[in-house]
């Protein structure tokens, strides 16, 4: 089905992303691919962030089409920097407590707004940390699917927390628990999972207070998912077979549909290309600096769009790189140092002028793209791994918190595409990792290995791959069925 043969009695998908950079990418790219099936989209923003869009894209550029529209709900919040993330514990609370009221609100209005034009709302698409969308669509009696922006293993763990909560592995006791040896102990009762320690789990497990809004936002996520019409993660079979099935039997559908960059590349010029991802302002100067570096010569560095830095692990950063005398293109958003703004040693921006670039963000798909770039120092985000799988780059993780130190795990020890720095991390260590990371044989391991995960990307992306066929089986099992 494309959107022409659907006519004027289109399915209506209502998507809420969760308010922070990556899950609106991932959710936007997901409505694109539902808008291609044949679907009329609403995608709904928090004020803030519907905000932040006019002022990093401009005034048109939510505009949208007349069968994709854009909407938004307040999130409750009081005002704060407009060019930064919003506080993560806020947001979480107010998630829990602020937005069912408006979003159903939300979908009533489309309800009566639409009997008019025959597009009522027929299902929800909701991030998977918003449970309040399930009541939502109960209420409205449509089918709900949670999308997790996240892998698969991260997913497994997330939803281990009841359980992990009932046997007293979390909350910890107190803080010395986190330096007491007590996070290398084995769970090894995880279906799908193997040989994996508490601090391989998201960091949430390492809450001491039960009654933090981020420990309890993943509890009611992980009790409601398992009421949702379906669980699509953004993931592809081939890359988490074992995790998936057994995630399988504890969902009433559940889809791995990624990634989503590579199914979208199936369409050619696809109406809603224009429509971009981001918070921040990209600048794209930085491409023009890559095209004068040899092939495989850069190490690309970006946290992601919520991680911070102490000013000291700015400076250990900045010297590991300048000391291990490679190329680097080092992202630094103007909130990435915690309370300040992010100020580098001047003898390291006299020193490096000639070998790296700094800028505030980038389009980072066409950095990762771009046949000079050789590494990627992350921090271990979903969307910057599956990012650097599609653009065949290994990665050097410095995972900080949430899922990813999770996500490293897999990177490193079941992918065999990454290599992990130490948390407490020293310039020294980081320039001798940074040479093994570039120059070494298990870097040529990496590199091949981290290409061979991206033919299987590619190939669940034809048309007749597994994402592919989970996406068709998704819109025909679950979004239009009747039953
Ligand atoms: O200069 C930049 C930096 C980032 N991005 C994009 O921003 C996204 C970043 O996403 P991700 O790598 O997942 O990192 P975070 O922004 O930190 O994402 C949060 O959400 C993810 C799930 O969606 C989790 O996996 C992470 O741990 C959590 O921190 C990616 O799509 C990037 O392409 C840009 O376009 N330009």
């Amino acid at each position: 089905m494309d959107s022409k043969t659907v006519g004027v009695h289109k399915p209506h998908a209502v998507c809420i992303p969760s308010p922070f950079q990556s899950h609106i990418k991932a959710m936007l790219k997901f409505a694109k691919l539902l808008h291609w099936k044949g679907f009329h989209i609403t995608f709904v923003n928090t004020e803030f962030n519907h905000q932040r869009f006019l002022q990093s894209g401009g005034l048109d550029s939510l505009n949208g089409l007349p069968d994709f529209h854009f909407k938004t709900i307040p999130d409750n919040l009081p005002p704060s920097n407009s060019n930064a993330t919003q506080d993560i514990h806020s947001l979480s609370d107010s998630i829990l407590k602020n937005l069912l009221a408006p979003f159903s609100d939300l979908l009533l209005k489309l309800n009566s707004a639409a009997s008019h034009f025959n597009i009522p709302v027929t299902c929800v698409i909701s991030d998977g940390f918003l449970p309040f969308t399930v009541t939502a669509a109960q209420e409205l009696g449509v089918p709900i699917v949670m999308l997790f922006t996240i892998s698969a293993c991260s997913l497994m763990g997330f939803m281990q927390f009841p359980s992990l909560r009932d046997k007293g592995f979390t909350p910890l006791k107190d803080e010395s628990y986190l330096t007491n040896g007590y996070l290398e102990t084995v769970i090894d009762w995880i279906p799908g999972m193997r040989d994996i320690r508490m601090r391989d789990l998201p960091t949430m497990v390492r809450a001491t207070d039960p009654n933090d809004a981020l420990f309890k936002l993943i509890f009611e996520a992980a009790k409601r998912a398992p009421e949702a019409s379906a669980i699509v993660v953004h993931t592809f079979d081939a890359f988490e077979q074992e995790v998936l099935a057994a995630l399988f039997p504890m969902f009433r559908h559940i889809y791995a549909i990624g990634p989503h960059q590579l199914l979208l590349n199936q369409l050619p010029n696809h109406s809603l290309k224009s429509i971009g991802y981001s918070l921040w302002k990209e600048e794209t100067e930085c491409l023009n600096w890559l095209n004068s570096k040899a092939p495989n010569s850069v190490v690309y560095v970006n946290f992601g769009s919520l991680t911070v830095l102490t000013p000291q692990q700015l400076n250990e950063f900045a010297w590991g790189l300048a000391n291990s005398n490679h190329l680097f293109l080092w992202i630094i958003r103007p909130d990435l140092v915690v309370g300040e703004s992010a100020i580098l040693p001047p003898e390291f921006v006299i020193d490096t002028k000639e070998r790296g670039l700094i800028a505030s963000w980038c389009p980072q798909e066409e950095v990762l793209n771009h046949s000079s770039i050789g590494g990627f120092l992350t921090h271990c985000g979903w969307n910057s791994i599956l990012e650097s799988v599609c653009a065949g780059v290994p990665m050097l993780c410095w995972p900080v918190s949430g899922d990813q130190h999770t996500n490293c795990r897999y990177t490193c020890n079941e992918w065999g595409i990454g290599m992990e720095i130490d948390n407490d991390v020293k310039r020294e260590e980081l320039e001798k990792i940074l040479r093994e990371f570039m120059e070494g044989d298990k870097c040529q391991k990496m590199r091949k290995k981290v290409v061979e995960w991206k033919r299987l990307a590619e190939a669940a992306s034809e048309p007749h791959g597994s994402s592919s066929m989970n996406l068709n089986n998704l819109v025909n099992e679950v979004l239009l069925s009747k039953g």
